[in-house]
């Protein structure tokens, strides 16, 4: 008996072997990037825009495709490079569903799967329509105004170098604290417990080994990080159990009035909400003040059009908008751009054989819009690796999608851009900053690994000076 284990554990071998590496019969007509640089990006933990940067783009653009097949965590997945494939992908719901969340994969354990960001057809209509009043509802640039204080207050009166995407993340945790859940997750004020397990708990499920074979997590199941997990989700349903029992005037407490939400869909959106809501502003956060850091011309740009427009007025909705503050609004626009906080969207599953521009694509393949590489063709962007607001002013804004596109991209980029305007003008009005001398960053901005496609600049020091 024993000596057929040996048999069998070799085929069991092969077969996981050719299910994750090789590429099905009905994909080998479309332009394929190479696996092996990818596998070895992957292991080695390479940020998402190195990967595209390096990989990806080249290879696209040298045989100036706008769809190409890549290897991703142990699948194949059609990768879209170009603006005009991808707004006819989100376009059309029917053809191009979302493709339902791997089994196995913790992070789906912690996001669930009844949330607007995976569901489809009424459920996510019903979803879709319920979360745009609710974001809708009021601009709170007042919550963005107080908690721009804080964390004026944190830098002080003189010079301070601080780990400024920490910051970010803080000042967004709290922005969607005081806005979405009318909850004081208290991150700014002292070292949040919650968030710090937050962190801990992603960067346990970011582990690439069980991201490339998620079944692993059924054979040698991570115990200690489950039940990790499942208390951050419980954290989450005392928290809504305690906006059921006091409701506000937030935004959690509007859907909670929804009789057609289930209790799971209510808990399901609350984590993506709180997901979705600060990683992707504390990463746009952290990118602007790199790049404001990094060109003192344009920081002082900025500040004189704040000086201008508002003076030493109190910062309002009318005074913050993007109309009234065109130039800042384009540097923001221009980080989102260049350094963008989602690398691609999640999976669309073809539901039915189809047609994109001139490429076949076969029922049941992935597919997904490359927001970076959009964001980075040569051919739709002069130095597209150059960071210069002005280039809106010239260069269209068809092909800067980092809300992404169609009926279901973002529905907080009002929201998101607000926040960004209200930090910005507020420290830029108090405060000169630049980097560190030595920082890692002096040359390009580092990311830091995400299997989620979010970047985050990693361990970005800045110095701020007291004007
Ligand atoms: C700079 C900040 C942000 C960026 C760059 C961003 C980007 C995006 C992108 C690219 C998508 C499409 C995802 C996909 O189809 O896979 C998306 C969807 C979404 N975002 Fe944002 N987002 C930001 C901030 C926020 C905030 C602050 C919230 C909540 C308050 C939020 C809530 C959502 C939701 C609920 C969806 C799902 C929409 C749907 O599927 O219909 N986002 N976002």
């Amino acid at each position: 008996m024993a000596s057929l284990y040996w048999p069998l554990a070799l085929v069991v071998v092969f077969l996981l072997t050719r299910r994750l590496f090789v590429v099905p019969a009905s994909l080998r007509h479309l332009p394929r990037v190479p696996i092996f640089p990818l596998l070895k990006s992957y292991l080695s933990m390479e940020p998402e825009d190195a990967r595209i940067r390096k990989l990806i783009l080249p290879f696209a653009n040298e045989r100036q495709e706008g769809v190409v097949l890549v290897w991703v965590l142990g699948r194949w997945m059609v990768h879209i490079l170009d603006q005009q494939i991808a707004r006819q992908l989100c376009d059309d719901l029917a053809l191009y569903p979302k493709e339902k969340p791997p089994n196995d994969s913790l992070l789906w354990h912690l996001i669930g799967n009844s949330n607007i960001l995976v569901s489809n057809a009424t459920q996510w209509k019903k979803q879709s329509r319920l979360i745009n009043d609710a974001i809708n509802l009021q601009m709170p640039v007042e919550q963005f105004v107080a908690l721009t204080n804080n964390v004026k207050a944190l830098l002080g009166q003189g010079t301070i170098t601080v780990r400024w995407e920490e910051f970010a993340q803080r000042f967004a945790v709290d922005a969607l604290g005081s806005t979405v859940f009318g909850h004081d997750f208290e991150a700014l004020k002292q070292q949040s417990m919650f968030v710090r397990e937050y962190n801990g708990v992603m960067s346990g499920i970011a582990n690439p080994v069980y991201l490339i074979a998620p079944v692993l997590e059924r054979l040698v199941p991570r115990t200690t990080l489950l039940n990790r997990i499942d208390t951050l989700i419980e954290q989450f349903v005392a928290l809504l159990k305690a906006k059921q029992n006091s409701p506000g005037d937030d935004m959690m407490s509007y859907m909670l009035r929804d009789p057609d939400m289930s209790q799971k869909e209510l808990r399901d959106n609350m984590i993506l909400l709180f997901i979705s809501g600060h990683d992707t502003s504390a990463g746009a956060l952290s990118t602007l003040f790199y790049f404001l850091a990094t060109h003192p011309e344009i920081q002082r740009r900025a500040r004189e059009e704040i000086a201008a427009v508002v003076g030493k007025a109190d910062f309002t909705a009318e005074n913050l908008s993007a109309n009234s503050l065109p130039f800042l609004n384009a540097c923001i626009r221009e980080s989102l751009r260049i350094n963008t906080p989602i690398s691609y969207v999640v999976p669309r599953m073809s539901s039915a054989d189809a047609q994109l521009g001139k490429y076949t694509i076969p029922a049941g393949t992935s597919l997904t819009v490359d927001i970076y590489a959009i964001h980075h063709t040569e051919a739709v962007w002069k130095d597209p690796h150059v960071y210069r607001p002005e280039r809106f002013d010239t260069e269209g804004l068809k092909n800067w999608v980092p809300f992404a596109l169609g009926p279901r991209q973002c529905p907080a980029r009002n929201f998101a851009m607000y926040e960004q305007r209200t930090l910005a003008a507020g420290l830029l009005r108090d405060y000169e900053w630049e980097l560190p001398a030595g920082s890692k960053h002096c040359n390009s901005i580092q990311n830091a690994f995400s299997p989620f496609a979010l970047t985050v600049p990693h361990k970005l020091h800045l110095t701020f000076h007291k004007l």
